[in-house]
């Protein structure tokens, strides 16, 4: 929301300047607000245990989720100060897995609208539409079109779930201020005859535009935001594989964009790559991997695998050889004729194979990676198969939310008898087994995005490349000490989140200066600017 300087009523009715029962006797006074609310003066603490208690009155997470909504649109600074008191518990609420159900019941709980949607029938005046936001200056989009909401599939308009839970995460786990931030939903229609037959359903009911009308659409968006904010960073989000790739291909050499699911996902990875390899005891250019799903997250992160083997010491070829992938169709190899251009370099040699579990047993891979948004395919055998090729088998099964995830956390314990370096996308709590309890990390692309925001925004970066993931990734992996890889955990703890990305900003920040890519001037201490740039959710001094 725009920070605005609203007065008496309206006042209370802005969420970037409401506070509610913290308005002090003074400010009720100046504001005009003397009488519209109980005379009792509360701090932001007292408030946040209200939050707290209210929270706890309700019985599941999706009114949870829709309780914090709430609290958005009604005092952005409180809805912050309790998301960033305790972002372990909070983040499960307003992002994954939560948000993933907000989603598929986004036209039954929807209240009140927040950010911009952009109808295909409203093609030539994107512009126009863009303009009724209130912000003149918008440093991030997050914008999706809803084609493939997690591993949910199709959910239509229902989609805006997601460009609003990320850029949440980009303002509590990174400091980027709020009200530089706007989450859009391109609505070019829904596959999903559900969401058509439903009466509630809020989105264009059409089938989804394909083709050049769709591409023109979104380069008319790609125009028009440059055109209203030249500062402005696009991260596309959930976009069906075709379109994602096509995209990111299209516009990452001319504008400042990246796609999350391709890059911020790899960056994650990688980032628990190296802390696992640091547990494993082999250089990573030892190590091998075995993709579950063929997506553009598996080749985003395959290929990022395959720079950072490059960049010690394999030559990209010989790297890209230690990447393979897995999909419905069996393994992705180079007789294969139903390949799409970006899964071809990985499409290595080999004969045709549709069992999972004799590839593990052929190719000995060190790690396996869960993208294929196919719940449970990392099953019993799957995993005894990987420990009995490692000491200790890599098992990351990324597909969100939980009810997608290739494994559980427990199992993969459980089955590798303890050996497991685990990580999943969406977060699963702690497991005893035989006496000893491990911490299973959270390989979500949330270590990255947000700090990756944070990066672009204090150098004011004019592209965002491949290098930059990589030095993302490195940046999170050195922050695990051993004490915490001893309990299992290979990414930063979420208690410390926004320490955590902060310093990753600062690393991705340091690159984008060395490189020539920042439009402000390099300050003297990049990581001091970066956390004094950093947004604080307090009310300001009266
Ligand atoms: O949103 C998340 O949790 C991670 C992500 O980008 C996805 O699964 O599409
Ligand atoms: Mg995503």
């Amino acid at each position: 929301m725009a920070k605005t300087t609203a007065k008496g009523y309206a006042a209370l009715h802005d969420p970037s300047m409401n506070r509610g029962s913290a308005f002090t006797a003074q400010q009720r006074k100046t504001l005009g607000l003397e009488g519209l609310l109980p005379i009792g003066v509360d701090s932001l603490e007292l408030q946040i245990a209200r939050v707290h208690t209210q929270l706890d009155m309700l019985d599941n997470d999706l009114q949870r989720y829709l309780f914090l909504m709430d609290l958005q649109s009604r005092n952005q600074t409180l809805f912050y100060a309790v998301l960033m008191g305790d972002p372990a518990r909070f983040m499960p609420l307003v992002y994954t897995p939560t948000v993933g159900e907000a989603c598929q019941k986004f036209d039954h709980i929807f209240r009140s609208s927040h950010g911009v949607y952009l109808p295909i029938t409203a093609k030539g005046r994107v512009k126009e539409l863009l303009k009724n936001w209130p912000q003149k200056d918008v440093r991030f989009i997050v914008v999706t079109d809803g084609e493939r909401i997690l591993g949910l599939g199709d959910l239509g308009v229902g989609g805006m779930g997601i460009p609003i839970g990320k850029l949440a995460l980009y303002t509590a786990v990174a400091g980027v201020p709020p009200e530089l931030t706007l989450p859009i939903t391109l609505d070019v229609g829904t596959n999903n005859q559900e969401l058509l037959d439903d009466p509630l359903y809020l989105g264009l009911r059409q089938q989804r535009v394909r083709g050049k009308d769709y591409d023109a659409f979104i380069a008319e968006f790609v125009d028009a935001v440059q055109a209203l904010y030249p500062k402005c960073c696009i991260q596309w989000e959930d976009f069906a594989n075709f379109n994602a790739v096509g995209i990111l291909q299209k516009y990452k050499d001319k504008v400042c964009t990246y796609n999350d699911d391709i890059q911020g996902t790899a960056g994650v990875a990688l980032a628990g790559i190296l802390g696992g390899v640091r547990v494993t005891g082999k250089k990573l250019t030892e190590h091998k991997f075995l993709f579950m799903g063929a997506g553009s997250a598996a080749t985003g992160i395959a290929e990022l695998i395959s720079q950072a083997m490059a960049m010690e010491g394999l030559s990209i070829d010989e790297a890209r050889a230690r990447n393979w992938l897995f999909d419905i169709n069996g393994l992705v190899q180079s007789s294969r004729k139903d390949l799409a251009d970006f899964q071809k370099p990985f499409a290595h040699k080999h004969a045709a194979s549709n069992s999972f579990v004799d590839v593990i047993k052929d190719l000995k891979p060190t790690g396996i990676i869960g993208v294929s948004t196919v719940p449970k395919l990392f099953n019993q055998q799957v995993i005894e198969a990987m420990s009995e090729v490692n000491e200790r088998p890599i098992i990351f099964p990324y597909s969100n939310p939980t009810s997608r995830s290739e494994c559980t956390a427990e199992e993969a314990y459980k089955w590798s008898d303890g050996k497991a370096i685990f990580a999943s996308g969406s977060p699963f709590d702690p497991v005893t087994y035989k006496n000893k309890t491990y911490i299973p990390g959270q390989g979500n692309n949330v270590y990255i995005f947000p700090a990756m925001g944070m990066a672009v925004l204090a150098t004011q970066s004019k592209r965002v490349t491949e290098e930059m993931f990589i030095v993302a990734a490195k940046a999170v992996a050195e922050q695990v000490t051993q004490a915490e890889l001893d309990t299992g955990l290979i990414y930063p703890p979420q208690s410390q989140i926004l320490d955590a990305s902060l310093h990753t900003a600062a690393k991705i920040a340091e690159y984008i200066f060395d490189n020539n890519l920042a439009r402000v001037k390099r300050p003297k201490d990049i990581e001091a600017h970066i956390r004094k740039t950093a947004y604080r959710p307090v009310y300001d001094p009266a």
